[in-house]
């Protein structure tokens, strides 16, 4: 991996703010939320008990999670004019241009009336995109007209059950689960400036959510799930996967699902997901997949001693559950959701405007030239 100066380009290594949410790679590889270890949260917790956690700061007694579920049990189906715009989506356009739309669209009709409505406006959001998502994909995709609402009891099977129409096994409502505590929360990723610095001019909670999607949706950020699915698609095997890898390297291509900004030797995400894509080939009765993956995994660290990010096994994991590949980043913004509106909501208890200054590299100061003599 070639040395690069931690200051400077993309503010790498610069201090951007104080957070109480979140510490990514502080002890050389980890991640915890509020103090709690990822790994603990994704073996103990459900991903409910994780969004309540960032939005209060503290991790929910029963009694608290069971009102909590209940609350987001009724913010789950979206208004019949929201059901109206996402028909007009057409099937080709990019699911995150869906949820940007769906989620700027809710903020019309539902807006944050002032900031004491925070948490109203950050519970609606995140019990309604798993519809806003599924609502537009079964209806431009398949023409079905799904009705938003399930009895499943948490988001993760919400979410399944809408796409499929069929509850979802428990072995995948677990899956889903854990992959969305896994993506809560990740300190001052770009998304999340992105929402932090939205919220810091005093924005509405929709518009720093709309922001952060935008952000995100690129392939160096969560859209590199859906880039490393397509990637490994075209791998015949592991011998070929690396051969094909080699070559990537050669030309200097990025390889997506590699590498990362702040984690130096490996992503502590990655563990767990393989561990849960690996489970899910063998259920799949194919591990076809799962191999080219652990070599791909393989070849990059012995070559550029590069490693999986919370990504890469995400793609085989999400496919061994049926996930059309163009849905994959969209779940990434359903569990994000609750770190961008914890950090909108910190943001908010100690607001400065983000405005930093820029190194001026530009032409010596010059008088202009009126346009007939230039
Ligand atoms: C949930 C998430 O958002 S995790 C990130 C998801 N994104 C991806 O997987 C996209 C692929 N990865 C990347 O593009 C990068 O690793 C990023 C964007 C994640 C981090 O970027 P940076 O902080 O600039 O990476 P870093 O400083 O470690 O890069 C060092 C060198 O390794 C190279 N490198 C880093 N990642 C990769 C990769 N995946 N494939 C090939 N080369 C890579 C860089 O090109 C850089 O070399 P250069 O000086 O020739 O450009
Ligand atoms: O922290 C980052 O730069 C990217 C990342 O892994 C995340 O947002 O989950």
């Amino acid at each position: 991996m070639t040395d690069k100066k931690l200051s400077g380009a993309g503010l790498r290594g610069q201090s951007a703010g104080e957070t109480a949410l979140c510490t990514v790679g502080k002890s050389g590889s980890g991640l915890t939320y509020c103090g709690y270890d990822v790994a603990d949260l994704a073996e103990k917790a459900t991903f409910e008990e994780v969004a309540y956690l960032l939005f209060n700061g503290e991790l929910p007694t029963l009694d608290q999670l069971e009102t909590y579920k209940a609350q987001l049990h009724t913010l789950r189906d979206i208004p019949q004019s929201l059901k109206e715009v996402l028909q007009h989506i057409p099937a080709d356009t990019h699911p995150m241009d869906v949820m940007r739309t769906g989620c700027s669209f809710l903020g019309n009709i539902e807006p944050e009336a002032d900031f004491s409505t925070q948490h109203q406006a950050a519970n609606r959001l995140l019990a309604a995109f798993p519809a806003i998502m599924c609502y537009w994909y079964r209806y431009s995709h398949d023409g079905v007209e799904i009705d938003c609402t399930t009895d499943e009891a948490s988001l993760a099977g919400h979410f399944l059950k809408l796409l499929r129409g069929t509850a979802p096994s428990e072995q995948h409502r677990r899956v889903m689960d854990v992959s969305l505590i896994l993506y809560a929360e990740h300190e001052f990723n770009a998304s999340t400036f992105t929402a932090r610095v939205c919220a810091s001019t005093l924005s509405d909670m929709f518009s720093c959510v709309t922001g952060a999607i935008g952000t995100l949706r690129g392939p160096l950020h969560g859209g590199a799930n859906e880039a490393a699915m397509d990637m490994i698609q075209t791998f015949t095997s592991p011998a070929d996967a690396k051969i094909q890898m080699a070559g990537m390297l050669e030309r200097k291509e990025k390889i997506m699902g590699f590498g990362h900004a702040i984690y130096r030797t490996s992503d502590p995400r990655n563990v767990i997901i393989k561990k849960w894509s690996e489970k899910l080939a063998q259920e799949h009765g194919d591990t076809a997949l799962y191999d080219i993956s652990v070599a791909c995994e393989e070849f990059m660290w012995d070559n550029k001693k590069l490693f999986c990010n919370a990504d890469f096994f995400h793609a085989s994991a999400y496919h061994f559950m049926g996930i059309p590949t163009k849905l994959f980043t969209p779940i990434f913004v359903c569990s994000r959701l609750t770190g961008w509106a914890a950090h909108v909501m910190e943001q908010r208890s100690n607001n400065r405007i983000i405005r930093p200054s820029a190194d001026y590299v530009g032409a010596e100061p010059r008088v202009v030239t009126p346009i007939s003599e230039r």
